[in-house]
């Protein structure tokens, strides 16, 4: 079965008009969840595309996130809901397809010039990966791909960050459905 149709897609979740792409019935599937991160891994290996770590978005990224940094063998750094990192933090602001939000990034979490691999679950508006990337750079970080295993381009999230001149690499998508 391909990694699309072990999504489940659950109408006017958290709001009326969202159609929710749940990556829960996806990751119970131990070969569905093994196939999502060997195919990431597998593209990032064959392209030769370079990066010395792997930032997370919270809460889905953390998942992706954790399993390729085992595979590629690269270190983990999460960016945060507010409140939840005990050290000194740098904060951004963002807009959601359902509400807005904040997340937050240690700032001694990068290196200057350390390439960055982003990755989350899924891509709607584009504004958790733009909020992310900002926090990256932020500190003198170098956004050099971003791995999703959703992506919704009928919400404009892929435009919004291709126009900006980020690389995207998207496992499925929904797209008019
Ligand atoms: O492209 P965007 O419009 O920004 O939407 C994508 C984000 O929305 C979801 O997270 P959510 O904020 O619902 O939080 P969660 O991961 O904690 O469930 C999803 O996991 C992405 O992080
Ligand atoms: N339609 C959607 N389904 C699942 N997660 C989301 N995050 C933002 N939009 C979403």
């Amino acid at each position: 079965m391909p990694i699309k149709s072990r999504i489940r897609t659950i109408p006017d979740y958290p709001k009326k008009g969202i159609m929710f792409r749940d990556i829960t019935t996806l990751l119970k599937d131990p070969v569905g969840f093994r196939l999502v991160i060997d195919q990431i891994s597998q593209h990032y290996l064959e392209h030769g595309i370079n990066f010395d770590m792997i930032v997370g978005m919270e809460a889905r990224g953390f998942i992706l996130g954790g399993a390729l940094s085992y595979t590629l063998g690269k270190g983990f750094i999460p960016i945060r809901k507010p409140g939840k990192l005990p050290g000194e933090v740098i904060d951004q602001e963002y807009q959601l397809e359902y509400g807005t939000d904040k997340v937050e990034m240690h700032t001694d979490a990068l290196e200057k010039g350390t390439r960055v691999l982003l990755v989350d679950d899924l891509l709607a508006t584009g504004g958790t990966a733009m909020a992310g990337a900002q926090l990256v750079e932020k500190v003198g970080g170098i956004i050099s791909d971003m791995a999703f295993i959703v992506n919704l381009p009928d919400i404009g999230g892929q435009k919004k960050l291709e126009d900006k001149g980020y690389k995207l690499f998207c496992l499925t998508e929904f797209e008019g459905e």
